[in-house]
């Protein structure tokens, strides 16, 4: 129920800067979700506001009231991890119950939390069994059931479906969306690699590059309207096509951007070449065409594939879906 500012956050380990200036509101309820290439701090950023890191210069807000040196017991958070941290010799219940029972709640309410977690989580028929005796989906739906006991402010999640197969993922994914929902108060914060996953679960998402804010924004906004390349290349699968050297100069621009979806195949289109390879989901296909550009072209059609490999065609960019970007990779207007 916190509404978290982050002002000019950096966070550096002796002489090294990790997190370089951050600048971010998460509001009341928000799911946000931190996104980016490994190693661009969006775990260091997630323990900074957990408290379990503290920032070397700059300001935490939580509901207004600097947090800075506020430790994270103190703050109202909980934390879901990838690896679910159970403790073993524990039973489902005695795992939830547990940090509970340390603030001395009395067993009434602790049942009462427990139960009603459980039942949120449909994980009630497992109270009395050990966490070995349960699926990886279902360890983690305790440890997310062990941190909603605690009525966090802000819950932290940081690559919480990494360890499931991509079923479970699925699953627990819509889990995690239908959590949002039905705990509406509570502020979100989500650390993921998956692009599916920021984007389907994201009321915003926050991309970050190399211990900067590169972007934030709903995902339909960093989609539609990349303010940089990166974010343009980082968004979206597959990856936005990028065109530069003559491609790039007919538009007046160093790199020229297409998503396959805006691409079609037409008789006498401005770009042609040979079918290299195709992609049959079912629903949709991608051909892959050389046109003599840096990589071949992804060109994204519904229904099966009705082109084969070896064919030659013509394609055409929709005019009204080209992203323009110059020699930094910024937008040109
Ligand atoms: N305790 C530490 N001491 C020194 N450097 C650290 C420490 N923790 C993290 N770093 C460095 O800070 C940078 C950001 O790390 P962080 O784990 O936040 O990245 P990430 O975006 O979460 O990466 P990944 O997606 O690979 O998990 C990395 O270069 C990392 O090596």
């Amino acid at each position: 129920m916190a509404k978290i500012e982050l002002k000019n956050v950096t966070k550096s380990y002796g002489a090294v800067q990790v997190i370089k200036g951050i600048d971010l509101t998460i509001e009341k309820g928000e799911f946000m979700v931190f996104v980016g290439p490994s190693g661009c701090g969006k775990s260091t950023l997630l323990r900074l506001i957990s408290g379990l890191e503290e920032i070397t210069t700059g300001d935490m807000l939580f509901d207004g009231e600097r947090v800075n040196n506020l430790i994270p017991s103190k703050r109202g958070i909980a934390m879901v991890f990838q690896s679910y941290a159970l403790y073993p010799h524990m039973k489902v219940y005695d795992n939830m119950a547990f940090g509970m029972k340390l603030d001395r709640t009395s067993d009434a309410e602790i049942r009462k939390r427990v139960e009603s977690a459980a039942k949120l989580l449909q994980i009630d028929h497992l109270l009395d069994r050990l966490p070995k005796q349960l699926s990886g989906g279902q360890r983690q739906r305790v440890a997310i059931g062990r941190a909603i006991v605690r009525d966090p402010r802000v819950f932290l999640f940081d690559e919480p479906l990494s360890n499931l197969d991509a079923a479970l993922r699925v699953q627990t994914r819509l889990e995690i969306a239908k959590l949002h929902h039905s705990m509406s108060n509570v502020t979100m914060i989500y650390v993921t690699h998956d692009q599916v996953e920021a984007m389907t679960l994201a009321d915003r998402i926050a991309v970050l590059r190399d211990g900067r804010l590169e972007q934030a924004g709903t995902p339909a906004e960093l989609y539609e309207n990349p303010n940089s390349l990166f974010v343009a290349g980082f968004i979206g699968s597959p990856k936005m096509n990028f065109l530069t050297g003559k491609f790039a100069e007919a538009e007046g621009c160093t790199t020229l951007g297409v998503r396959s979806e805006h691409i079609d195949v037409v008789p006498n289109g401005p770009w042609s070449g040979e079918v290299l390879h195709v992609e049959d989901l079912g629903s949709d296909h991608f051909l892959f065409v050389e046109i003599g550009s840096d990589e071949p072209i992804i060109v994204r059609r519904p229904g099966k594939a009705d082109i084969a490999v070896g064919s030659r065609v013509s394609i055409a960019p929709r005019a009204d879906h080209l992203y323009r970007f110059d020699a930094d990779g910024r937008p040109v207007r």
